[in-house]
């Protein structure tokens, strides 16, 4: 972990030899009230696409969303792009998608969250394939009791508690996004490339250890913290410009 309070910014993008790992929410996308608000522009689809042909292949985002969200913000731009989903429990590669079973006590969790919260002004409950959300940014005083609801569950059938920026979750153990992105550098395309990988969550934090392990590097998007990447970046912004200029 590194605890100086800078970070550089990272070198110009190179695809030779390297793969390609993106975070979606706050690296990709810019951050906004509502989980299923996110809006993706077409300079991003076209980024995308751009970005899947210079790393030959060798582009993946991973994401605490499902792979069924990715799938659904992108739309076609999605095709041959791989995705580990779900803080890492999902993969999608080469058309082929490996989702573990949805643990019996999230419905449980998402029932309890919904007679809590359901109607509680600007409190959303987000239900994924391998998760559940209870997210509050727009209602930030009920930050307490989520997070305690969460915990009361946490345990249950393998559920962990997964904390994210204005929203706590329970989703299934086992995984994380260094495991999946591990079990993603052991196939091809991607196995024998040098990992760069870009995020801005605490979820994040697993895939910069992961990609370091590995000899790769890790790119943290937003303000300085406590953090395994050994590079910055300010916003989804900045991140954008950088991805523009691969070589
Ligand atoms: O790993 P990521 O792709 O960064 O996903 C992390 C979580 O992102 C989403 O929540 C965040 O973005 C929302 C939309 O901008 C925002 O409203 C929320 O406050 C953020 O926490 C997503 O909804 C979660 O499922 C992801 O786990």
């Amino acid at each position: 972990m590194v605890t100086s309070l800078t970070l550089p910014p990272p070198p110009p993008l190179a695809a030779a030899g390297h793969c390609l790992l993106l975070d979606f929410d706050g690296t990709l996308v810019d951050l906004v009230d509502r989980p299923d608000a996110v809006e993706v522009d077409h300079a991003l689809l076209a980024l995308l696409e751009h970005l899947l042909g210079t790393f030959d292949g060798r582009l993946a985002l991973v994401s605490g969303r499902s792979v069924a969200q990715i799938e659904g913000f992108l739309g076609k731009s999605a095709t041959g792009i791989a995705v580990v989903g779900s803080h890492g429990a999902e993969l999608q590669l080469s058309g082929e998608r490996i989702t573990p079973a949805r643990p019996a006590a999230l419905d449980e969790a998402e029932q309890a969250f919904a007679a809590a919260f359901g109607g509680e002004q600007g409190v959303v409950i987000e239900v994924k394939s391998l998760g559940v959300a209870v997210h509050y940014r727009m209602a930030p005083d009920h930050a307490a009791a989520a997070r305690r609801l969460a915990e009361r569950y946490a345990g249950t059938d393998g559920l962990v508690l997964q904390s994210g920026k204005m929203m706590v979750e329970l989703r299934a153990g086992g995984h994380d996004k260094g495991s999946g992105i591990s079990a993603l550098l052991a196939q091809p395309p991607f196995a024998g490339s040098i990992p760069v990988f870009v995020g801005d969550d605490v979820t994040d934090e697993a895939g910069f250890a992961a990609v370091a392990g590995l000899n790769g590097v890790g790119v943290l998007v937003g303000p300085i913290r406590e953090t395994a990447a050994s590079y910055r970046l300010d916003d989804v912004a900045a991140v954008r410009t950088w991805l523009r200029a691969v070589a």
